[in-house]
């Protein structure tokens, strides 16, 4: 599991390792992770030029640290001191190691620019010496010391500049920044550095190929077609049979015992083509109701919630979600149908994906999976995961109808909402990502990539 912490969490971490190492030990094991992180991006050390922008606090300090490193490797190592004062040690180890101080100006060739104007101590947005003196060194890559400046690092929001890294190395855990979107498309690649921290409980995670290989149902021994889950689908309708078709491909993804339809009779033709292993109404262990509902999408769902069962509730089922308040479900949307749900604007929820996914699961009381290129998945208490699987190739017309099906065939099997919906969005996103190594995909591609991908996993 990749855990992200909050500043707060960490600080506490921090004191108590303080305590028990000598001062400078834990600024050290950070600045040398840094060091050869960017030595590996380098591909060596003689020769290459690397500028370091260095802010007031400790995170200047770890460029500086690691600039000394550097600099014995051979590096030609110069450091802008971006404010009046600057980490004392740091410049010290800085200049008896043969690194420069410089002042922001025109620079000749660059391989690497590593940003320590500030980490997990600073504010939002960037003070106009830092943005000058980006605008110096555009083009050249960028490693970002604990989180590209001026990201807001607890919420990954975005107000004002900010640093976009190429590579953003870390200390002793993750920051929600690293993951939630806007912030995390700053991060560039992610690289954590063990420090040592022991920490608490994350806030938010994000599933790893192992986590998500442990999670899946499989069968038992003695298991029958009921034993293993049965998924229902009530999605599509005359006007958009092709939703009940992806959704159902989703279903049929082989984890449940078995997929009934039981949408609109229009579209049954349709699915019995396509999946002869499908079956009409019956009893089921979870539902998925909405996508290509049209007008009856209500009737589905209010059927849906008389079962009893938990509830994948997607696209034109969710302006009935306040029907599944209290009772296992999983609310599907994406930014523009949880702005409709919650009643702002879009952009909002683009700006601010994990408090707007935690408000909805708090106010339906209900998981929500608030899909975009880094999905959320929260619970009404807080709890977040994100997905970071997946391909822009995957915002595909469709897509969302195979992952709601997903989804739902994983609730049949028992798993519980939150890691249904997670481990669910994890596959949608490795199996396009699958589908897409040959090119552009539609959304029939991810549901058709799932058996292999699911095959990987199940025999680890
Ligand atoms: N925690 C750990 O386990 C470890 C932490 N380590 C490292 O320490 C880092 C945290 O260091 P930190 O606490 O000194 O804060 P930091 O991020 O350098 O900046 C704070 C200073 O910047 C300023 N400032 C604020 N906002 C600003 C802005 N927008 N633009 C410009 N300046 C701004 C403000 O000062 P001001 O100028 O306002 O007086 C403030 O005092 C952490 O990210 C990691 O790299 C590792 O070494 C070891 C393990
Ligand atoms: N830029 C992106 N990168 C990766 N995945 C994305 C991106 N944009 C959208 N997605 C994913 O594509 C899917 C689109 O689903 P959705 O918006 O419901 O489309 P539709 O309603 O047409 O099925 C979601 O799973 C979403 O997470
Ligand atoms: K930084």
């Amino acid at each position: 599991m990749l855990r992200a912490h909050t500043v707060e969490q960490v600080r506490t971490a921090e004191a108590a390792l303080l305590a028990r190492l000598p001062e400078g030990a834990l600024m050290q094991r950070a600045a040398a992770g840094l060091a050869y992180a960017v030595l590996d991006l380098l591909g060596g050390g003689y020769g290459r030029r690397v500028l370091l922008l260095v802010g007031s606090g400790d995170n200047g300090g770890d460029a500086l640290h690691a600039g000394a490193v550097l600099a014995r490797r051979g590096v030609q190592v110069e450091a802008w001191l971006l404010s009046s004062s600057a980490h004392e040690g740091g410049v010290a180890a800085l200049r008896g190691a043969g690194g420069r101080i410089g002042t922001p100006g025109p620079t000749g060739r660059l391989d690497v620019v590593v940003d320590g104007i500030v980490g997990i101590g600073g504010r939002p947005g960037l003070r106009p010496d830092a943005v000058a003196a980006l605008a110096h060194v555009a083009g050249v890559p960028v490693v970002a010391v604990d989180t590209p400046s001026g990201v807001d690092v607890d919420t990954g929001e975005i107000s004002g500049s900010h640093v976009t890294a190429d590579l953003t190395v870390t200390f002793g855990t993750h920051k929600v920044c690293h993951l939630v979107d806007p912030a995390a498309q700053a991060c560039g690649a992610l690289q954590l550095v063990d420090i040592g921290l022991d920490l608490p409980e994350a806030p938010v995670e994000a599933l790893q190929a192992a986590d998500v290989a442990a999670l899946l149902p499989r069968p038992a021994a003695d298991a029958h077609k009921y034993t293993r889950g049965v998924v229902g689908v009530r999605s599509g309708s005359a006007a958009y049979p092709g939703a009940a078709l992806l959704s159902v491909a989703g279903a049929a993804c082989g984890l449940a015992g078995m997929v009934r339809y039981d949408g609109d009779p229009a579209a049954l033709d349709l699915v019995r083509a396509a999946h002869p292993e499908v079956v009409g109404p019956g009893r089921v262990q979870a539902w998925v109701v909405g996508s290509g509902s049209d007008d009856g999408a209500e009737d589905a769902l209010r059927a849906a919630v008389a079962d009893g069962v938990p509830i994948v509730v997607d696209a034109d089922a969710l302006a009935f979600a306040r029907l599944t308040r209290g009772r296992p479900a999983v609310l599907t949307p994406h930014a523009g149908e949880l702005a409709r749900l919650l009643g702002v604007e879009r952009a909002d929820v683009e700006a601010r994906w994990l408090e707007h996914a935690r408000r909805a699961a708090r106010e339906h009381d209900a998981v929500v999976l608030l899909k975009g290129r880094h999905t959320v998945v929260a619970r009404p208490d807080g709890r977040a995961r994100v997905t970071t699987t997946g391909t822009p190739w995957l915002a595909t017309a469709g897509a969302g109808d195979v992952l709601g099906g997903l989804v739902g065939a994983l609730l049949a099997t028992g798993l519980d909402p939150f890691d249904a919906a997670s481990v669910g969005s994890w596959l949608h996103g490795a199996a396009a990502t699958l589908a897409a190594q040959d090119g552009p995909i539609v959304a029939s591609d991810v549901a058709a990539a799932l058996p292999d991908l699911l095959a990987t996993l199940t025999t680890r």
